[in-house]
């Protein structure tokens, strides 16, 4: 196999791990500074794209991060959104009274986060946050309310750093525009 082969298809480099890991410090004081460490949030990544900055968020901060997960899936293997919200696999933790904060990777059309952060306020959480390290502001379908955000980035269908491709490329350290030949028809 060709040992390089993560880096192909790329069009360009967009934000990098050093660019990454500075602005997620940034961001863990911000929520430090909004939650009380004696009730800390449950930090509720959204799988799979969410596992790099939940990873790193969760290392950055300096109060007890209790993670839960959930799956939802509204790409599959395309580029664009279907709108169609369902759940793959729900929160193991009951967050009726808690605050919770949703940890993402990126928001795009924002279908997914606005349809998640109505579905986990209606189980009675007492707040529910949003952290996204990317968000697509030219691209959102439906404003979302989001408190914290790593970058605004422009609508270009981007890879790396949690997010993928048909699965591919989560493990690229930087996050990058996939080159559009790769998935134009
Ligand atoms: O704002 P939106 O247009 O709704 O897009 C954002 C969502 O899309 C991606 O997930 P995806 O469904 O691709 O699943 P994945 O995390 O497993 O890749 C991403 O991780 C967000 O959850
Ligand atoms: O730009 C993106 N890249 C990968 N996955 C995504 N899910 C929503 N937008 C994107
Ligand atoms: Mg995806």
């Amino acid at each position: 196999m060709d040992a390089n082969s993560l880096g192909d298809d790329l069009a360009r480099i967009l934000v990098t791990e050093a660019e990454l890991k500075t602005r997620l410090a940034e961001l863990a004081r911000a929520i430090e500074a909004d939650y009380s460490a004696d009730e800390p949030p449950l930090l509720v990544g959204v799988l799979k794209g969410a596992v790099m900055v939940m990873a790193d968020l969760a290392r950055e901060l300096r109060f007890h991060a209790e993670m839960d997960w959930m799956a939802v899936s509204s790409y599959g293997a395309s580029t664009k959104s279907s709108g169609v919200v369902r759940i793959l696999k729900d929160l193991d933790t009951e967050i009726a009274g808690r605050d919770v904060l949703i940890v993402e990777d990126i928001i795009d059309s924002g279908l997914t986060l606005s349809w998640l952060q109505e579905n986990l306020a209606s189980r009675g959480a007492r707040s529910v946050r949003i952290c996204t390290m990317l968000r697509k502001p030219d691209a959102a379908k439906v404003e979302v309310d989001v408190a914290y955000v790593g970058f605004d980035i422009p609508t270009d269908f981007v890879v790396g750093y949690g997010l993928d491709y048909a699965e591919r490329y989560r493990n690229l350290r930087d996050v990058a525009v996939l080159a559009e030949h790769v998935y134009a028809e």
